[in-house]
């Protein structure tokens, strides 16, 4: 089993658990948040630097690096950890959300998917086979299913005929895994904002052997009371010895309502691509660092926060890097969100320990500026 998910304790006021997932590179309490490394690498930052900031696991794409550069010049370097010099624990999406979001001339059916690549618009073909393949050469700790997310909204039949045709694939992901004793797979429950769809998804996926579930098909648009009404509902359904996935999501508000919803794992490109047009995520709420009025101003991101940016760069300076385009002023930007989210996902395990983490949600949505209307 090289993935291992042990419960630590649920929190008294909220359904929140705090956990703890063992990989093959490394172990990590949960709840926690994954920064994206799309193409092997989580832009701007070093591994190093990941490291330094408390992140014990990425996440990477299947259909980008199968596109660039290519999932067998990957495996011939030793797999992704040993190419992007990253040691600790790696998630790969399984390629069906980014043929979705990013490609046009799309075909679904029961085979797979027909697509032109976004870059070359070459005719490409990816199946359950074919994506759990190339992770299999990727070499990546935990595998994701290949599966539909379908658009939001979309009616009750279609989501009914993708749900059956994603447990239908789910099965051929299982089939098809070469190495089940070194790589884990997750399973991804779909079915919209349909409760009986959900429910068929997570019968059909939790009566197969996965090591963890994500909740698929969320994050697309919906509003964030459908999100966390569909969560609601949800999460019960899944089995409480293995990790809980909510893919594509990342905002403070999402990560803390998903904690509380019995979520373990996050991930969401959210900051890092909002650090890179100077958007910064601080205690007091969003701040836009190339706004005038931080021209002069020579206090650190967040007075709250302890990192390495915080500590030695001011807003006078970054807000200068950002206008002028400079490199440097997206590491700082990226550098500090990334870390906010990792200490925010710290704070939430601390607040799950002291079962507390209703009146933390509270508190940190005041001084945010959730509640504001
Ligand atoms: N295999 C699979 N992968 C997914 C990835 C997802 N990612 C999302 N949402 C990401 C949304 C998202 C995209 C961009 C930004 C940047 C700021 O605009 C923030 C959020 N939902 C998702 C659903 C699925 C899913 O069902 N199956
Ligand atoms: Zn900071």
């Amino acid at each position: 089993m090289p993935i291992t998910y042990e419960h630590i304790k649920t929190c008294k006021q909220t359904g929140a658990r705090l956990g703890r997932v063992h990989t093959p590179h490394g172990s990590f309490d949960t709840p926690m948040f994954m920064p994206v490394g799309t193409l092997a690498t989580v832009k701007t930052m070093s591994p190093e630097e990941l490291e330094e900031m408390g992140a014990k696991i990425i996440l990477s794409n299947t259909y980008h690096l199968w596109l660039r550069p290519g999932e067998d010049i990957v495996e011939e370097a030793g797999g992704l950890h040993k190419f992007m010099n990253w040691d600790g624990a790696i998630l790969t999406d399984s390629g069906g959300f980014q043929v979705f979001s990013l490609s046009d001339l799309r075909d679904i059916e029961e085979q797979g998917v027909h697509f032109r690549n976004h870059i070359s618009g070459e005719k490409l073909f990816l199946s359950p086979e074919k994506a759990i393949q190339i992770q299999n050469s990727l070499g990546s700790d935990i595998m994701m299913a290949f599966d539909e997310c379908p658009p939001y909204p979309a009616s009750h039949d279609y989501m009914k005929a993708s749900v059956e045709r994603t447990s239908r694939w789910a099965e051929r992901c299982l089939a098809a895994h070469k190495r089940p004793e070194e790589q884990g797979l997750f399973g991804i429950v779909q079915g919209g904002e349909y409760e009986e769809l959900r429910r068929q998804s997570a019968r059909d996926l939790t009566s197969l052997d996965f090591s963890g579930y994500a909740v698929g098909g969320l994050s697309v648009g919906e509003p964030k009371d459908v999100m966390n009404k569909v969560l609601e509902f949800t999460t019960p359904l899944l089995p409480t010895n293995k990790p809980r996935y909510l893919m594509g999501v990342g905002s403070p508000d999402s990560l803390i309502d998903g904690a509380i919803r019995g979520i373990d794992m996050f991930d969401c490109v959210l900051p890092t691509r909002v650090a890179r047009n100077g958007t910064c995520m601080t205690s007091n709420g969003r701040l836009v660092v190339r706004n005038a009025k931080y021209a002069r101003d020579f206090g650190p991101l967040d007075e709250n926060c302890g990192c390495h940016v915080c500590r030695n760069y001011s807003r006078a300076y970054i807000r200068h890097l950002i206008k002028a385009n400079e490199t440097f002023g997206f590491r700082l930007t990226t550098y500090h969100n990334l870390y906010f989210l990792l200490e925010l996902m710290m704070q939430v395990r601390e607040a799950i320990k002291e079962d507390r983490l209703g009146d933390f949600r509270e508190e940190f949505f005041e001084q945010y500026g959730f509640n504001k209307p």
